[in-house]
């Protein structure tokens, strides 16, 4: 800094100034209390500096930079009162009273700066009392050197400082790194748990229901077995099947169908201890390990427990569902020391159930085993008959009660076995309709009869309907109704020539479904019957809402009109309750002459029976054809 001028301040003042010039403006004229002094130095780019040095105070006032010949005026702003030029001086040379232009009184000290050459080497640096000291040049090396060597230290404090902030923003980053690193690997071990967890339970859990599956069953089961093997005691296997689990998918979907597995699932495992295994093997199959079981009876316990359960309604999509299931149990050790064995011997009694009337359940017993191997020979056998073409239908002829012509005929199965000759029915149809086979069966029997049917017709016999009896089954078929309209295309019958027989059972059943298919054929014009009338549980109410042509009155009844008065008033009231209905009434099962005059009596429409003939081969009842109707006579009797 170059200095200009040093003034002694022994006042207190405030200093403001601009540019190259510089205004006092003191405070206060009262001298003698300048002890308080304190100024503050405000010009822009005058370097100042108030030093203060016991008493003596005095204002430096240099120039950052070289200049020359200019002029510092020091404004004192003073009192209100007139400044004596004395007052001033008494302060600095050359003090001019003024008064400003605030009505302030001051004075003015103007120091002209003589046109001087400055050395630029002068230095001042600000001692330890916040002097301004003026340096030698030796001093002022000195001082540089010593600022240097500070300044050195500093910079090496300042980088030691930066590497360790280096090195430790490196080991942040480092660990940052390794953080995110960590991170990211336990997010793809996550990942893969859950995979693995997802596989797992795709592979050992059922997607429907949540409950183990077959391969997690068979795994706890062995492991109970293996537990058995060193600790001896009981445990139990169900097979369980839902009864008619299918009527429910059909009529209100496969949602309401899985909600009904969920909900069977539910109150299955309310029915067993937690350590107890319950799974779904599929479709309505379930199966229950019942662990450590003081004796077998606590397994039928479970069971009849299980059945009133499931036997209480389900409500799905805003309906009442009542569904049945069948159990068979198998009893370690006794029934079975391997997972496989037990399973099977489970089933075999769970099938037993079914064939002796469903909801119910069963131990199993060794001579199942044999029943069930008979019945999968029958079963093989009827599967290659159907493949083979090895059943028949013959006909039986049905005649008119009035004028005693053959009006229409019944299609029935006959089923020749290579081994064992002419089958029973009631031995196959059960089994058939167990294994669904009934539903090829039953196609191949309406193709085959509308075939025959045609057949007589192109022959010039008399047209007449064919009566074929369709299963429980065939109603679960969603495209019945097609499936008989394109036979009927097939094999060119008009659809007035064909006649649906069905139970009372596919109305209980079915309702809907069969409702709608029965009336879409009925529409097309195929009759449509009710067998077995008087066996179910039809309604009278509900009879009126079908879309049905003909009752048949069952065989039993037909044949207890002469004995059995209560026989007579059922057939009696059955023709009435027809004929109000405006139906046609069949009788089966006419074996005698006092029954046919009962029913002729009573206004029934046709009858059918030994009286007149069993089926017949096709051939034969040709032959009968032939004989009443002969083809020349076709269109002039009508029979
Ligand atoms: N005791 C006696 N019986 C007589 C007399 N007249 C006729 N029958 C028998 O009564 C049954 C009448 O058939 P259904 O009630 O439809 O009862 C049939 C029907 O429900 C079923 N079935 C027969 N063929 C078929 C078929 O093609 N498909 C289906 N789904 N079921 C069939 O098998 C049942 C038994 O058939 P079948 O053994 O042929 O027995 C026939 C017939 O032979 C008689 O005077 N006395």
């Amino acid at each position: 800094m170059i200095e200009l001028a040093t003034f002694p301040i022994n006042s207190s003042a405030a200093i403001t100034g601009a540019r190259n010039r510089v205004r006092f403006l003191a405070e206060d004229l009262e001298f003698d209390v300048f002890a308080s002094t304190r100024l503050a130095a405000v010009t822009s780019n005058l370097c100042r500096r108030l030093y203060k040095h016991g008493n003596d105070a005095s204002l430096t006032i240099g120039f950052g930079e070289y200049h020359q010949d200019c002029s510092l005026q020091l404004i004192f702003r003073g009192s209100s009162n007139p400044l004596s030029r004395h007052d001033a001086g008494s302060l600095f040379d050359d003090a001019y009273p003024l008064r400003l232009e605030t009505g302030h009184h001051g004075f003015t000290v103007i120091k002209r700066i003589p046109n001087r050459a400055f050395d630029p080497s002068e230095r001042f640096i600000i001692d330890q009392r916040e002097r301004l000291v003026r340096l030698t040049k030796a001093e002022l090396l000195e001082e540089v050197q010593q600022r240097n060597e500070e300044l050195t230290a500093l910079l090496d404090e300042v980088k030691q400082q930066s590497e360790r902030e280096k090195e430790l923003a490196a080991a942040a980053a480092v660990a940052e790194v390794e953080r995110r690193e960590a991170r990211e690997l336990e997010k793809a071990y996550r990942k893969l748990a859950k995979a693995h967890e997802h596989e797992h339970r795709l592979a050992n859990y059922d997607a429907v229901t949540g409950l183990p599956n077959r391969t997690c069953f068979e795994d706890r089961l062995t492991q109970a077995i293996e537990r058995a093997e060193r600790e001896p005691q009981n445990l139990a296997v169900m097979f369980l099947d839902l009864d008619h689990f299918k009527n429910v998918n059909d009529t209100v979907g496969h949602a309401e169908g899985d909600q009904l597995l969920r909900e069977v699932a539910e109150r299955l495992l309310g029915c067993v201890r937690k350590s107890d295994t319950v799974a779904r093997l599929g479709g309505d199959e379930f199966t229950l390990a019942l662990m450590n079981i003081a004796h077998p009876e606590v397994a039928a316990e479970v069971a009849r427990s299980i059945l009133q359960s499931i036997s209480q309604p389900f409500v799905l999509g805003g309906r009442e569902f009542y569904i049945g299931s069948s159990i068979g149990i198998a009893v370690y050790p006794d029934d079975g020391d391997t997972v496989d064995l037990l399973l099977r011997n489970a089933d075999t009694a769970m099938y037993e159930v079914k064939k002796l009337g469903r909801n119910n359940h069963q131990f199993y017993s060794p001579e199942m085993n044999s029943q069930a191997k008979a019945r999968l020979d029958l079963e093989n056998s009827l599967r290659k008959a159907v493949k083979n073409e090895q059943l028949k239908l013959y006909y039986q002829p049905q005649l008119d009660c009035a004028t005693g012509e053959i009006v229409s005929m019944e299609a029935l199965l006959r089923w020749h076995h290579d081994d064992y000759g002419s089958m029973p029915l009631e031995q196959f149809i059960p089994l058939a309709e167990e294994t669904g086979l009934i539903v090829d069966i039953g196609y191949w029997a309406v193709r085959e009869a509308c075939r025959q049917n045609k057949a007589w017709q192109d022959a010039g016999y008399a047209p007449m309907p064919v009566a074929v009896n369709l299963s429980m089954r065939q109603f679960e078929q969603r495209d019945l109704a097609d499936d008989i309209m394109d036979i009927l295309d097939e094999t060119g019958l008009d659809p007035r020539w064909l006649e649906l027989e069905l139970t009372e059972g596919v109305f209980l059943h079915h309702v809907e479904s069969a409702r709608a298919m029965l009336a879409s054929l009925k529409k097309a014009g195929v009759i449509i019957s009710i067998d077995d009338f008087g066996t179910g549980y039809s309604s009278l109410s509900q009879l009126r809402r079908l879309p049905i042509d003909t009752i048949k009155v069952d065989c039993a009844f037909s044949q207890g009109i002469t004995e059995d008065p209560d026989d007579a008033a059922i057939v009696s009231s059955i023709i009435v309750l027809a004929h109000n209905l405006k139906l046609n009434v069949i009788a089966e099962g006419v074996e005698n002459e006092a029954q046919l005059a009962f029913l002729r009596e009573h206004g029934c429409n046709q009858w059918q029976g030994y009286l007149f003939s069993k089926a017949l081969p096709p051939e034969d009842f040709e032959a009968l054809l032939r004989e009443r109707h002969s083809p020349e006579r076709k269109s002039g009797t009508g029979g």
